[in-house]
């Protein structure tokens, strides 16, 4: 029999094991949270694959991110909120993407359930992949030893990938997020394999920005963690589909008195032009200073034309005269 095909060009996003479409069904998948996509999560995928390379391949998340349901007073910790978890997995080389929403109802369900009516009957995987601390079902109930026995018992075959370390440990959502909150953008940028970013629809500020001679797009960090504060040396991702460069304050000035929410503003080198309400992706490349108090707008006119020199000279770009 012909297996199912899901067009090249598309990565399907499914937010429900109902009523899964036949084209979707039969896929090899990919289980975890995958927040981040970073070298780890793709070694998953990777082995997903590399077991089953007839089949789709599939990734199967949650959205909202288990820990964003059972903790939401947290503080905002996501590397890839949803729409870049989902352009990182088709990257990857997914074809289909689930994003089940996890509420009360998947917060109960036990290992046994999650095998029989999401993974077999719901979206009838063929192969499954996940990371040797994989932990599913109510309470964590259902362990690698549990899923295996499962999967046989049901004709699906099982990859488990051993963690992915390098010389400073195992590869984490986690040592990523203390890497940027640390300050050590290129350290995530080593683990993703690709620069970690923040995206926004551009919004209004102050309109203080052109007054001191650098106009920033401003942009709201939403449900992405908060990286150290301060100045960083960036690339811009338009959505026209062009890259450019710039330099990026992260932090809530306290210089003008202190902001009740931190907000990402970033001026573009060589640029001008309406960005108001455009969705701009900022890559952060290297940590340049930490946030810091001036005396008054001269100072931190000086501060920021200083932070425009180091960054162009650390993203290769010529300098610029006065
Ligand atoms: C490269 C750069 C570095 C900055 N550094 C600081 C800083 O250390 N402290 C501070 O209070 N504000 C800093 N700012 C923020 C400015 O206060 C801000 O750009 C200005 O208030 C304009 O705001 P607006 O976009 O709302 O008009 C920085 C801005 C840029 C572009
Ligand atoms: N080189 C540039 N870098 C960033 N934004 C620019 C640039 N040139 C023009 N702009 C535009 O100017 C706006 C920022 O001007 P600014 O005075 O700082 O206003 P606001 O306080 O609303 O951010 C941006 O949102 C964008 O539309």
């Amino acid at each position: 029999m012909a297996q199912p095909s899901v067009p090249e060009a598309d990565c399907l996003l499914l937010a429900d094991w109902r009523g899964v479409p036949a084209v979707a069904r039969g896929a090899a998948v990919a289980l975890g949270n995958f927040d981040g996509v970073h070298r780890g999560h793709r070694a998953v995928l990777g082995a997903a694959h590399a077991a089953r390379p007839d089949l789709p391949l599939a990734a199967l998340t949650f959205e909202p991110h288990p820990r964003e349901y059972f903790r939401p007073d947290d503080p905002p910790f996501r590397l890839t909120p949803l729409p870049a978890k989902r352009r990182a997995l088709e990257a990857a080389g997914c074809r289909i993407v689930y994003a089940l929403p996890f509420g009360p109802e998947l917060a109960a369900m036990s290992a046994e359930d999650f095998v029989e009516q999401v993974l077999h009957r719901g979206i009838g995987a063929r192969h499954l992949a996940c990371g040797a601390d994989f932990a599913f079902g109510h309470r964590r109930g259902g362990d690698i030893a549990f899923l295996a026995q499962a999967a046989e018992a049901r004709g699906i075959g099982l990859s488990v990938v051993p963690p992915v370390a390098d010389a400073e440990g195992t590869l984490s959502s986690t040592r990523i997020r203390r890497a940027l909150q640390d300050g050590y953008p290129e350290r995530a940028t080593r683990d993703l394999g690709r620069a970690w970013e923040i995206a926004g629809e551009v919004v209004h500020g102050d309109k203080l920005g052109r007054v001191l001679g650098w106009p920033t797009a401003n942009l709201w960090l939403g449900r992405h963690l908060e990286p150290a504060r301060g100045v960083y040396a960036v690339t811009v991702a338009l959505p026209e589909g062009r890259e450019v460069k710039g330099v990026a304050n992260i932090g809530r000035r306290p210089t003008l008195g202190g902001d009740p929410q931190t907000r990402l503003e970033v001026h573009l080198f060589d640029f001008s032009g309406d960005l108001y309400g455009q969705e701009i992706r900022v890559r952060l490349v290297n940590f340049l200073r930490a946030d810091a108090t001036f005396a008054g707008l001269e100072e931190l006119k000086a501060a920021i034309a200083q932070d425009a020199e180091d960054a162009r000279r650390v993203l290769g770009l010529e300098a610029r005269g006065p």
